[in-house]
């Protein structure tokens, strides 16, 4: 008879009362390795038991979902943002959990950006959205098709700050390296897999209108003289149309399997990787 009980808990777990563990399917608890995040935890191999291979999920309950229109959040969504949200480092946001070791991970008030970082940031982000939006246009699965037209759209807005930035007499820099690289894993990744590419769709929007909000005020109050660029302005009430796409992402995910979902969640920090190296640019 297989018995499996729950061995040791995940940094997160132990720090985070309102976790609970999803049972897999067939066993009655759930393993979670010291070393693992939950959500890389997929078809783990047991150590010392039969092996057979376990799906890990974790879900937190009670969380007062501060950014949600509708009460207690239910659904996939949720289980992308704990994903992010446990990749920002403490001094980023509070629900955070990683240390910051890099400049740009410090609090934002301490960053030292310039103004040809943010061109370079600017120049490199709108290759990813350009990207990203034309895949969405020409999608290669259909479920990408859901999030045509979502009013969260960037390419056209950043092309409008770049232009009033080279009405200025500023030089606007070529796309370097950490957007480009971005763009092409999102190319390729488009093209074989939908669960992982929806991953960074949701990263790459939800980021700018939380994160990179925040970040935009700051900058701005440093070296803009307080100019709100388009890229943080949206037609319609934002919060309206942040639940339109959670609701799609809902939905889109309703069909996916566990191992689907896991897949999507495990790229949450590839999405982080690229994601930094980009806005690390403000910073240079
Ligand atoms: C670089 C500095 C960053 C700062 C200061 C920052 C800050 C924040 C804060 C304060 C929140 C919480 C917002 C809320 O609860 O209302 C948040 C949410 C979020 N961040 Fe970041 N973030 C940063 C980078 C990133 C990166 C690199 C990614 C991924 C590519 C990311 C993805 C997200 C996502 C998906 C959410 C959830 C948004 C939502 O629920 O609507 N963030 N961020």
């Amino acid at each position: 008879m297989e018995s499996l009980t729950l061995i040791s808990q995940s940094r997160s777990l132990s720090i985070n009362p309102n976790l609970r563990i999803l049972s897999s399917p067939n066993i009655s608890s759930t393993f979670i390795p010291k070393d693992v995040p939950y959500f890389k935890t997929q078809f783990l191999k047991l150590p010392g038991i039969a092996t057979r291979n376990v799906i890990v999920s974790a879900a937190t309950t009670e969380k007062p979902w501060r950014r949600y229109t509708g009460g207690e959040a239910k659904g996939f969504v949720d289980e992308l943002r704990l994903a992010a949200m446990k990749l920002h480092t403490r001094q980023q946001a509070q629900e955070g959990e990683m240390e910051a070791k890099a400049p740009e991970e410090q609090r934002v008030e301490e960053w030292e950006p310039t103004l040809d970082g943010y061109l370079k940031f600017l120049v490199d982000i709108k290759v990813v959205y350009d990207t990203l939006e034309q895949i969405i246009e020409k999608p290669s699965f259909p479920s990408y098709g859901e999030f045509r037209n979502t009013g969260l759209e960037r390419s056209e807005k950043l092309a409008k700050d770049l232009k009033w930035f080279e009405e200025k007499g500023y030089g606007i820099p070529k796309a370097s390296s950490p957007g480009v690289a971005y763009a092409k894993y999102l190319e390729q990744l488009s093209e074989k897999d939908p669960q992982a590419f929806i991953c960074h769709f949701y990263n790459i929007y939800f980021a700018n209108t939380a994160g990179g909000r925040i970040i935009a005020k700051k900058v701005a109050e440093k070296i803009l003289d307080s100019r709100e660029l388009e890229f943080y302005k949206w037609d319609g009430e934002l919060s309206q149309l942040l639940q339109n796409v959670r609701d799609k992402l809902n939905k889109v995910a309703e069909n996916w399997s566990r191992e689907d979902k896991n897949r999507c969640l495990g790229e949450t920090e590839i999405s982080f990787k690229f994601y930094r190296e980009i806005v690390r640019l403000m910073l240079s």
